[in-house]
């Protein structure tokens, strides 16, 4: 999985870059002017102490005035107590602040990937989108708090300095200045090195966040297969690249640190050769040359620490551009269609039927409701149908022109190769109103895939899905997932309660309806738990076993008595028993619920009224079960032991 983004093209801009940032530090922006206008005078303050010594060797010194000496001493105590005052306050100022700005971009950034498409999730390892939740932020508050306040301040006091030191004695200051040349020339050229270094680093230590993330997640099967040493040997391949990043980052910073030390002292120490010349010929008097040095010298951290401020900002743009790469994703679009996907050539299926319309029953689709044979292999403008089977088969006709409709639908996947077929090439399918339709196919023909595009996961590359009539594709997306519930074969649990996990399922059920849903699940075992519904159920519910989890799982899906409900084999870890028990409760429970439930096992399809088989990217066939067993070879090789086997092998 690619998720680390090449931002390091010559058009990249730091500043551009944490100029983004702006939106969030715009609330706290009174603030961190105050504080740097408050450093600013701190900073400047120190440079007010090589004049204070200048007046006392010139003055007091020279004189031999002890009680001047005293109060000069004084002067320089008052001086460095006040500077040392501002910068505490400037540190206050900011603090709280800065911890704010990074709160609320966490949680933009949370929000954010809540409402990306599941194509988005996709494509992105979890360890990426962590360390730009984790590290990458608090390097962009570090850079807040620390850089951007003190690139301004060393500047001005560097500027403030440079002029002081040009009044004082114009030829020495040229000397002193003679190295920002050839010092503004390497800086540039390690910005660009170590930007890109910055950005290698950063997308490391995301992959590495994933290999821990997977490691600790799968430390079962790490463990069952003993595969500790592989992963540690990938862990440590991983770390050592990083380590070599960070060590290329070491020695660009070294270099530059030599650079920036190295040059000014050799400048300050021509000054100082040049100007006890000029204090010998007496055409310079001894204050102003310490006066000169000391400022000189006062100069000094301003200008040794741009090394690492720069540094440090370049880290933080960097960070904020992996934070925007996330930020800027598209989230999912309510309305129609998203950009790049084609329409049905013709306009889809159903042209013509809007949104709330409903069909007589029956009417006009080619259903076969009362057709000689229930098997029939559909065409593209006539879905399929079987007649009424038994049990809830006989409910009301009215649901025949309801349900939920598949009309034409195509889907690939969005980052699939453009030759690659579409998973699903033209499927039409009806299930009425009320019915629990099975949907069986061999592996990986796309059963999960046509059930993701019922709440809209993804959306449909083609054709349309309707729910009573009604476009999906029109409808926002809250209101869709409030008429349909899922759960997957693979349940997952989170790090709450029993009761919390189930509540997710509809927002306000209360304890009746949690109890319902358990019980409709058969999860009788909840009862049984030290704490009953109020248990915690660890991280993906790994204390439970895999039937319970499902269970669970099921009974999140039930809980809001869902209009529409699809599970993609989500009792397989049941024993035919309870899963028999399951499907009965469901069936006495969810009376007016339209079911989808992909089944592999005959013992789920024949508590279906009716089973859809899906084979090469359409819906091959419908009818009852035994109507396919007998008549469909496909399904029948599918539901037999042979197929079981194979599967299994
Ligand atoms: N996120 C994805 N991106 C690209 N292709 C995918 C993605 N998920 C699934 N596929 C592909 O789509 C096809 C159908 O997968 P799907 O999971 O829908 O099959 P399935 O019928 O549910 O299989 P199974 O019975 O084994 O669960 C497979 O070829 C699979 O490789």
């Amino acid at each position: 999985m690619s998720t680390t983004a090449d931002a390091t093209g010559p058009e990249r801009s730091a500043v551009r870059s944490l100029l983004r940032l702006w939106p969030y530090v715009r609330p706290v922006r009174a603030r961190l002017f105050t504080a740097a206008a408050v450093a600013t005078v701190a900073s400047c303050l120190s440079l007010v102490i090589p004049l204070v010594l200048k007046w006392m060797v010139d003055g007091p010194v020279a004189d031999r005035d002890v009680g001047g000496v005293w109060l000069g001493a004084l002067y320089l105590l008052l001086l460095g107590v006040v500077e040392a005052a501002l910068f505490g306050f400037r540190r206050w100022l900011v603090a709280r602040p800065l911890a704010g700005v990074e709160a609320a971009m966490r949680a933009d950034l949370f929000r954010h990937l809540q409402r990306l498409p599941v194509a988005f999730h996709d494509r992105w390892a979890s360890g990426q989108l962590l360390s730009r939740g984790t590290t990458d932020l608090m390097l962009v508050r570090l850079f807040l708090a620390f850089p951007l306040t003190f690139l301004l301040v060393n500047g001005v006091t560097i500027i403030v300095g440079a002029g002081i030191l040009l009044a004082q004695q114009w030829t020495l200051g040229l000397v002193l200045l003679a190295p920002v040349a050839p010092l503004v020339f390497a800086v540039a050229r390690f910005e660009v090195r170590y930007s890109s270094q910055a950005r290698a680093a950063q997308d490391q230590v995301g992959d590495l966040t994933t290999v821990v993330e997977e490691s600790v997640l799968g430390i079962r099967v790490i463990k069952g297969f003993g595969r500790h040493r592989s992963q540690a040997a990938a862990f440590r391949a991983l770390s050592e690249r990083l380590r070599g990043t960070e060590l290329v980052k070491a020695r660009l910073l070294a270099g530059i640190f030599g650079v920036i030390m190295t040059v000014p002292e050799l400048a300050i120490g021509a000054a100082l050769v040049l100007g006890t010349i000029q204090v010998a010929d007496g055409t310079l008097s001894a204050g102003t040359l310490v006066a000169f040095l000391s400022t000189a010298l006062a100069l000094r951290w301003p200008v040794d620490a741009m090394g690492f401020l720069l540094a440090m900002s370049q880290e933080a743009a960097t960070a904020t551009d992996r934070y925007f790469d996330v930020l800027d994703a598209e989230v999912e679009r309510e309305g129609k269609h998203g950009p790049g996907e084609e329409k049905a050539p013709g306009g889809g299926h159903g042209d013509g039927e809007e949104p709330g319309e409903e069909k007589a029953p029956g009417g006009g689709e080619g259903h076969g409701e009362h057709s000689a044979s229930p098997v029939r292999t559909p065409t593209p403008s006539a879905a399929p149908a079987a007649p009424a089977a038994p049990g809830k088969g006989t409910r009301p006709a009215a649901g025949a022109g309801r349900g939920l409709r598949f009309d034409g639908v195509r889907f690939r996947y969005p980052d699939a190769p453009e030759h690659a077929e579409p998973v699903l090439k033209v499927i039409d399918l009806h299930i009425r109103s009320g019915e629990t339709m099975a949907l069986v196919g061999g592996t990986g023909s796309g059963k999960t895939t046509l059930t993701a595009l019922v709440p809209r996961l993804y959306e449909v590359t083609s054709g349309r899905i309707t729910m009573d009539g009604r476009d999906i594709a029109a409808m926002p997306r809250e209101e869709l997932r409030t008429l349909v519930s899922m759960a997957f074969e693979e349940p997952t649990l989170f790090s709450a309660s029993v009761g919390e996990n189930v509540r997710m399922g509809a927002e306000g059920a209360g304890d009746e309806e949690v109890r319902r849903a358990l019980d409709v699940a058969q999860a009788q075992f909840v009862d049984t738990l030290p704490h009953g519904r109020a248990t915690q159920v660890g991280e993906q519910g790994l204390s439970l076993s895999g039937g319970q989890r499902q269970r669970l799982a099921l009974a999140r899906a039930v809980v809001g008595k869902p209009r529409f409900l699809v599970l993609d084999d989500p009792l397989s870890a049941l024993d035919v028993h309870t899963e028999a028990l399951v499907e009965a409760a469901l069936r006495r429970v969810l009376q007016d619920t339209t079911a989808l439930v992909v089944a592999h096992r005959p013992s789920t399809v024949l508590l279906a009224d009716r089973v859809a088989l899906l084979s090469g990217g359409r819906i091959a066939a419908v009818g009852t079960h035994h109507e396919l067993l007998r008549d469909n070879a496909e399904y029948a090789w599918l539901m037999s032991g042979a197929h079981a086997e194979e599967r299994d092998r």
